[in-house]
């Protein structure tokens, strides 16, 4: 298996859009570059043969797998006190492609884990939607899940390398990443501000299919550097 160039650790609440942004990078990188890995996925799968559940209907944005999320919490947080590079260590195996995007990492132990092996690669993205936009998406606040490391282990304890777009309107905020432009926006913004001016992919509204250099590469700038890979339009060309 060869080393990944560029490992992105999405975070964010339930219904923030983690799996959304995760997809939109899939597809502009194309499934050759670019993949999704899911922590959830071989939990999910282990919790349903063990429960005996349907594990697809465990995998979408369904009522079914809101019904079970709790239990599977409980359940995945038995195994990690056991193990806790168990789910990290399962999703890598085997994976070929030179980008990695992790939709769904909740543990600071996840962080930790991703940061140990992979080192500077590694890439902390924070996926921010309001509430008001996640109860459209059908979230509803529930005790022992919200209020849970599950939902909170993040808050704390992490310097995201990108995070929530600025107002429209900031200074340097032409210069963010907007993954989409449909209702409740989700964007990262590298940081600090002064990194942007030097940021040379501009994906802002009103839509990042418009940014000229997308098919080139995407690019990633902040304070300790750049990470840029190519681009699913044919252009192998880097920045950087
Ligand atoms: N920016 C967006 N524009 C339009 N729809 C979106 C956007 N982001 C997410 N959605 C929609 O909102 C719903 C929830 O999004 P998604 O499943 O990506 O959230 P999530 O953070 O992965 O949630 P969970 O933690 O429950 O898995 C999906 O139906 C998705 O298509
Ligand atoms: C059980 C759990 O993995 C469910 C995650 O489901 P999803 O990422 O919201 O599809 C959450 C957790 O591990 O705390």
């Amino acid at each position: 298996m060869a080393a990944p160039r560029a490992v992105l650790l999405l975070s964010g609440k339930r219904k923030s859009g983690k799996d959304f942004v995760a997809e939109q990078l899939r597809s502009r990188l194309g499934p050759a570059v670019c993949c999704v890995l899911r922590l959830s996925a071989p939990l999910k799968e282990r919790y349903a043969e063990e429960h005996g559940l349907d594990f697809q209907r465990l995998l979408d944005a369904s009522a079914y797998k809101e019904t079970y999320r709790q239990d599977m919490i409980r359940w995945g947080e038995e195994k990690r006190r056991a193990d806790p590079g168990f789910f990290c260590r399962t999703v890598v195996e085997g994976v070929e492609q030179p980008v990695w995007v992790v939709s769904d990492t909740r543990r600071l132990s996840d962080v930790e884990w991703f940061r140990h092996v992979y080192g500077d690669a590694v890439q902390t993205v924070r996926v921010v939607a309001s509430e008001e936009t996640r109860k459209r998406r059908n979230w509803v606040f529930v005790a022992g899940v919200d209020d849970a490391e599950s939902e909170c282990g993040l808050d704390q304890g992490v310097a995201f390398d990108w995070g929530p777009c600025l107002p429209p309107g900031a200074r340097g905020c032409c210069c963010s990443v907007t993954l989409s432009c449909g209702s409740g926006t989700v964007s990262c913004v590298p940081r600090p501000l002064r990194a942007q001016r030097r940021f040379p992919v501009c994906l802002s509204c009103p839509g990042w299919g418009r940014c000229l250099h997308w098919n080139k590469a995407l690019m990633l700038r902040n304070t300790r550097g750049c990470v840029s890979f190519p681009g699913g339009g044919g252009n192998s060309g880097h920045w950087g």
